[in-house]
């Protein structure tokens, strides 16, 4: 008899809506194309009160299209507390949002299910390759669960793609566990890895005879995106053949703004819109969704009824006229929620990014004179409310004008007056409530009456165990190939944008020129029209990889690069920086730092926590 077998997603806020029917669709392809759509049913978990009170009867409709069983789910009991609890290491992710991700220990409630294969709504399958996984742990008992080594703590799984047994007494114990214990990261990932995997039992004793087991994934089941240190390596290449699915970790989804303003090049983000423009054409979203400007949606989870988990079936009623999110009161917009990159008024992580391009020398002999002769450049700049104080080292006077972004940017063009320091804030500001557009139309206080019933709770067979190597992949897949980002058109009118594409268009210039020189990192080189916005994590992956970059090709120079860095922290004065060419004899703004060892005098002129002082 075939096993009832289930890919799961979760959903508990609107903005990951379009992350749900992307994935949905992908899903749902290569199910046909395996031939196995009618054996492998795919089940959205979403919190009853997104379902019922916020999502609009259109958006419910193309949900109810794309999954075949929903399943809405209640916050754990006490899942409250438990949020308080992990606070503080939630804290050190940056990912307020994703306290409520605890959910996920509903998956184990699913017994409906033999075997669920659960994704995050941000990954993207590539092709049918990922369904073996069903395969590979046929085997699995309930005491497993299946999943790949997290590249932040390789000795840990990532929590995005899991493989697991659903039983009411694991889904219990996990609960328990939650209410009982702190997780490493604040949130599901790291509680998921205490419970059930061995290498986080650090005492040795007991790790003996850990009742659970992780048994790791091949990598290539979760290809997490950025990861600059991965991405840039040969394995990459090696490896990309074999990729099943990508999983686009961090703050930034390929559906928000932030990224189609500023996303790093990826052919993997291409990829993604290709298939969310796919989903739209084919379900006429785009058409039926008019944009509108509303930014507050309710997207808070106050349904603490002790009620577990409760399935609905098919809404049957027909697609309605596409309707908008309901007026909110405003306290419960996204942004108040957390649920949005809290804005940064000043564009500190463009200008950490843009720094380290930077040909040095230039830089600091142009604020130099911009020091000298335009003092109150930054008078304009409200954002900019470092003080200054002549107490401060001569480094701080360096490196002062270059926090503005779009000085910064300035000193690429050469043409400073050009470029003017208005807009960053409100253009960030803006942001989030853009990129909300299309999902704020599948928003609305909901009236529909869903069949609901309670969702039975069955026991599980245990399968004998296996522990095996999941890693074999016969199958070569097809390259992944580069398209056209269509997502400006799609999510949101963006007037901002072009403004600030226009302002900065020989950035671009610079680049463009930049991704031509150095093949093999386009990846890496952010298609940058903006100079906001972007956050320390992805930077600092870009920061990490262009060390590791000097690194190789300026072996040997660790002496220079020390006598650098005891430079900077004497203060060197721009006149006595390491070339001293004179301002016009150096390049225009080529991006010539391969062929020089700028990046170290970077690091001696552009010390990371040059720009702490302005972070608030
Ligand atoms: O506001 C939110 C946030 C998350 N989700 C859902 O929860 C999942 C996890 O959040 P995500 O943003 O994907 O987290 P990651 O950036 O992938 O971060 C890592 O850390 C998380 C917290 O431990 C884990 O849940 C992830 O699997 C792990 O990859 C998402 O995919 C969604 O399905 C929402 O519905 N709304
Ligand atoms: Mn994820």
């Amino acid at each position: 008899m075939s096993r009832k077998l289930a890919i799961a997603t979760l959903l508990y806020s609107a903005d990951y809506l379009p992350g749900v029917f992307a994935l949905g669709h992908q899903v749902n392809k290569f199910l046909e194309e395996a031939g196995k759509k009618d054996s492998i049913q795919t089940c959205l978990i979403v919190t009853t009160s997104l379902f019922n009170d916020t999502l609009s009867g259109f958006a419910k409709d193309l949900l109810n299209s794309v999954y075949t069983k929903i399943v809405l789910v209640s916050p754990l009991e006490f899942q409250d507390e438990s949020v308080q609890r992990n606070s503080e290491n939630l804290a050190l992710l940056k990912r307020p949002e994703l306290s409520a991700a605890l959910i996920k220990a509903r998956l184990w409630e699913l017994t409906q299910f033999e075997q669920v294969l659960y994704l995050d709504s941000d990954t993207l399958p590539l092709n049918k390759g990922f369904l073996r996984l069903f395969d590979i742990m046929s085997k699995q008992n309930k005491l497993q669960i299946g999943a790949a080594a997290d590249i932040g703590w390789p000795d840990m799984f990532n929590s995005g793609v899991m493989i697991l047994i659903p039983d009411a007494g694991t889904a219990s114990g996990l609960q328990d566990y939650i209410l009982e214990n702190t997780s490493i990261d604040g949130s599901d990932q790291g509680i998921l890895n205490q419970f059930f995997n061995q290498n986080c039992c650090t005492d040795e004793l007991i790790k003996e005879s850990f009742p659970r087991e992780w048994v790791q994934l091949s990598f290539t089941y979760n290809v997490t995106t950025p990861n600059l240190g991965y991405e840039s390596s040969p394995a990459m290449n090696y490896f990309k053949p074999t990729i099943k699915l990508i999983h686009f970790i961090g703050r930034h989804k390929p559906w928000s703004l932030w990224s189609q303003k500023n996303f790093i090049k990826n052919e993997y983000h291409d990829q993604w819109n290709e298939v969310y423009n796919e989903f739209k054409k084919e379900n006429g979203v785009e058409v039926e969704v008019p944009k509108v400007g509303i930014d507050d949606f309710d997207d808070t989870e106050n349904d603490h009824t002790k009620t577990s988990t409760e399935e609905i079936s098919q809404v049957s009623e027909p697609a309605p006229v596409p309707e908008v999110a309901a007026t909110n009161t405003p306290g419960d917009n996204i942004e108040d929620s957390g649920n949005e990159p809290p804005s940064n008024p000043v564009p500190l992580d463009f200008t950490k990014w843009l720094t380290t391009f930077i040909n040095k020398d230039y830089s600091i002999s142009q604020q130099a004179t911009e020091n000298d002769e335009q003092p109150n450049e930054n008078d304009g700049n409200e954002n900019n409310s470092s003080p200054r104080s002549d107490q401060e080292s001569s480094i701080n006077d360096i490196q002062e004008p270059v926090v503005p972004s779009n000085d910064v940017s300035a000193q690429y063009t050469n043409e400073p007056q050009e470029h003017t320091n208005d807009g960053d804030a409100t253009d960030n500001t803006t942001s989030g409530s853009e990129q909300k557009s299309l999902i704020e139309n599948l928003q609305e206080p909901s009236t529909i009456n869903n069949d609901v019933s309670v969702r039975p709770k069955n026991e599980n067979g245990e399968h004998p165990k296996e522990s095996g190597d999941s890693a074999d992949d016969s199958n070569p897949e097809p390259e992944q190939k580069n398209s056209m980002n269509h997502m400006q058109d799609s999510i949101a009118s963006n007037t901002d944008l072009s403004e600030d594409v226009k302002q900065h268009g020989l950035i671009d210039d610079n680049i463009q020129y930049l991704e031509k020189e150095k093949e093999g990192y386009e990846e890496f080189l952010p298609d940058v029209h903006e100079t906001d916005a972007i956050d320390d994590e992805e930077t600092e992956f870009f920061d990490d990889g262009v060390e590791e970059a000097v690194e190789g090709e300026n072996e040997g120079e660790g002496k220079a690069k020390s006598s650098a860095a005891e430079d900077s922290q004497e203060g060197a004065k721009p006149a006595e920086c390491k070339s001293g060419k004179p301002q016009e004899e150096l390049p225009n703004f080529k991006f010539d730092w391969e062929a020089s060892d700028y990046l170290s005098k970077v690091e001696r002129c552009f010390p990371d926590d040059i720009f702490e002082y302005a972070v608030k």
